[in-house]
């Protein structure tokens, strides 16, 4: 039996004209956090959404904010977005060419603390960080635009870094972030995943709030291949 994810629907996939409408489906909604993409348009060929939008969606959001920065010296601006309401902070391994103080940064702000990597970067490396996390954030497309195919490989990684996790007994959630849908979602929970991000296969399917209902009761999805 799948165990039941934790589901983040990714705010990069709804209407900027209607972002209340979004946070209060969300609210409503059988999700258990809210993914925030912050895209600097330097660490990722993409400019999306800074502190203000984040600042003012945590005002009206009940449910935890998931805020992945994928921004450059992400060090200078995590206070900032702590104190806009983001429950966990994740930066990336790219991004942080002093990681070990990146991480107690955040997490001395009292936020959770999570690390991402891109489709290349190797889940071994994260090793002598890894009981300091919260989360591990692995990405399954290339960072930067939403909509985008699911890589294959990702399933490999997600069984690598389970691994790693059970020798150190550490404690982090994986999160899985990219092209994450109905037809793959059961397949990526079997590899080990605990959080999966969805971003257009919910704010661009039909019914959102049905595919966040059949999201999260994956205990009955049959796992198609990807
Ligand atoms: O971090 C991201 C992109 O860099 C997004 O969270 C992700 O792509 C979600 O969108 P989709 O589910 O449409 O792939
Ligand atoms: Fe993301």
């Amino acid at each position: 039996m799948i165990k039941e994810p934790l589901l983040a629907p990714s705010l990069l996939a709804a209407d900027f004209l209607h972002l209340n409408k979004a946070v209060k489906l969300i609210d409503e909604s059988e999700a258990d956090w809210l993914h925030m993409d912050v895209m600097d348009g330097r660490f990722v060929p993409n400019i999306s959404f800074g502190m203000m939008v984040v600042e003012q969606v945590g005002k009206v959001l009940e449910k935890p904010m998931d805020v992945h920065l994928m921004i450059e010296e992400p060090e200078k601006y995590v206070t900032q977005f702590a104190k806009a309401g983001a429950d966990t902070i994740t930066v990336h391994y790219e991004a942080c060419p002093h990681l070990h103080r990146n991480i107690q940064q955040i997490k001395d702000l009292g936020v959770k603390a999570g690390v991402a990597i891109n489709p290349h970067t190797p889940v071994a490396l994260l090793e002598p960080v890894i009981e300091d996390l919260d989360l591990v954030l692995v990405m399954s497309v290339n960072p930067g635009f939403g909509g985008q195919k699911f890589i294959f490989e990702t399933l490999y990684k997600i069984r690598q870094l389970r691994q790693i996790m059970q020798d150190r007994n550490a404690k982090a959630l994986i999160e899985v972030d990219g092209g994450v849908g109905l037809q793959n979602a059961a397949k990526i929970m079997e590899a080990g995943a605990d959080v999966l991000v969805a971003g257009s296969s919910v704010f661009g399917s039909e019914d959102p709030m049905e595919t966040i209902k059949k999201l999260k009761s994956l205990g009955n999805l049959p796992v198609y291949e990807v």
